[in-house]
């Protein structure tokens, strides 16, 4: 991992986090999550297996049952006074005041901060809003907002200071997809200012979308972390051949195992068997049998083909 030893410690790395709530549930169970700085961290996982809760302990909310966990290089809840300054979070949405303007809300913020130094106040806000695209709507009751408006407020509370890092928890649920695609622009701007964006979702899409690195979570265990890139990969995507000589293609690939064979018009589509190391050999295969191949190939693999070669069912968003 050199994205790790050249920026120094991970901006976010768990050891063994576990959280056991009283009632017994086991909602986090041993995880060790490592996210590199700079990265667009997505912290994928169906409804209840463990997103929040693990939000919820990093961000020293909740105290892990065991375990460890490290934020911006320090021990959590114990240096929560001096990580949370360097962290915005937007974790199950803003608290925000409905009879207040979009701005008056912000400055409501701003003078929460003890910090913050009042004289240039008005500036802070103005660029937060600016920076989230609120400007227009600055002055409107909080409470006329749309979904997506409230959410932009709330990262724009969130950027009110400058951030090392952000965690979002679920950032674009309930908002339509003009809302995502906002959401989206926004934390991939961010992220190329150096601001290392942590986001949790159940959309695998999503994630694919804006995220560098991926970590799945299923039932309070993590299934995977990496790259986005590398956990697609590791998955095979679907073989495609088009032929005239269909009938005869499906019968020589499925000699050499490809299962779920489809045939559409000239194309023959199909799994081709985890034990197969070199798929240039199934193009040998067809060519000896007298297949005419006029293209060979696979289709890329989506984070979903991984997450179902993982857990052998599909990404359940219901859970
Ligand atoms: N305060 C609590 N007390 C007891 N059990 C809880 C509590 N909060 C969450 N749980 C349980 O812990 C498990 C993990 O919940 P968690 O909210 O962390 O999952 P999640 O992945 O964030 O899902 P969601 O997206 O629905 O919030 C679930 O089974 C949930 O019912």
């Amino acid at each position: 991992m050199e994205e790790l030893s050249a920026a120094g410690e991970p901006a976010i790395a768990t050891h063994a986090l576990t959280k056991r709530y009283r009632g017994g549930q086991l909602a986090v169970d041993r995880l060790d999550l490592v996210v590199p700085r700079g990265s667009v961290f997505g912290f994928l996982g169906p409804n209840g297996s463990g997103k929040t809760t693990t939000i919820r302990m990093l961000m020293g909310l909740i105290e892990p049952t065991s375990g460890t966990a490290r934020v911006l290089g320090e021990e959590m809840p114990r240096a929560g006074r001096r990580v949370l300054p360097r962290v915005g979070a937007l974790i199950e949405g803003p608290a925000l005041y409905g009879f207040l303007t979009g701005r008056d809300n912000l400055l409501r913020f701003d003078a929460a901060d003890p910090t913050a130094d009042p004289r240039t106040r008005r500036a802070r806000v103005d660029a937060a809003l600016d920076r989230v695209g609120l400007v227009a709507a600055a002055g409107k009751k909080a409470r006329a907002y749309s979904l997506g408006m409230k959410q932009r407020l709330g990262l724009a509370a969130a950027l009110l200071q400058p951030r090392e890092l952000l965690v979002l928890d679920e950032p674009t649920n309930g908002l339509d997809p003009q809302g995502m695609r906002e959401i989206r622009t926004l934390v991939r701007g961010l992220a190329s200012e150096g601001t290392t964006v942590f986001l949790s979702s159940h959309l695998l899409d999503e994630i694919e979308q804006v995220c560098t690195h991926a970590a799945v979570m299923a039932q309070g265990r993590l299934l995977t972390q990496g790259t986005v890139a590398g956990l697609a990969s590791s998955a095979r995507g679907r073989l495609a051949v088009t032929t005239p000589d269909t009938a005869e293609a499906v019968r020589v690939l499925k000699e050499h195992g490809v299962n779920n064979l489809t045939v559409e018009d000239d194309r023959v589509t199909g799994e081709p068997p985890a034990a197969l190391r070199e798929l240039a050999d199934l193009n040998a295969a067809l060519v000896r049998a007298g297949v005419r191949v006029r293209s060979f190939g696979t289709a890329r693999a989506s984070l979903e083909d991984a997450f179902v070669a993982l857990t052998g069912e599909g990404f359940d968003v219901a859970g």
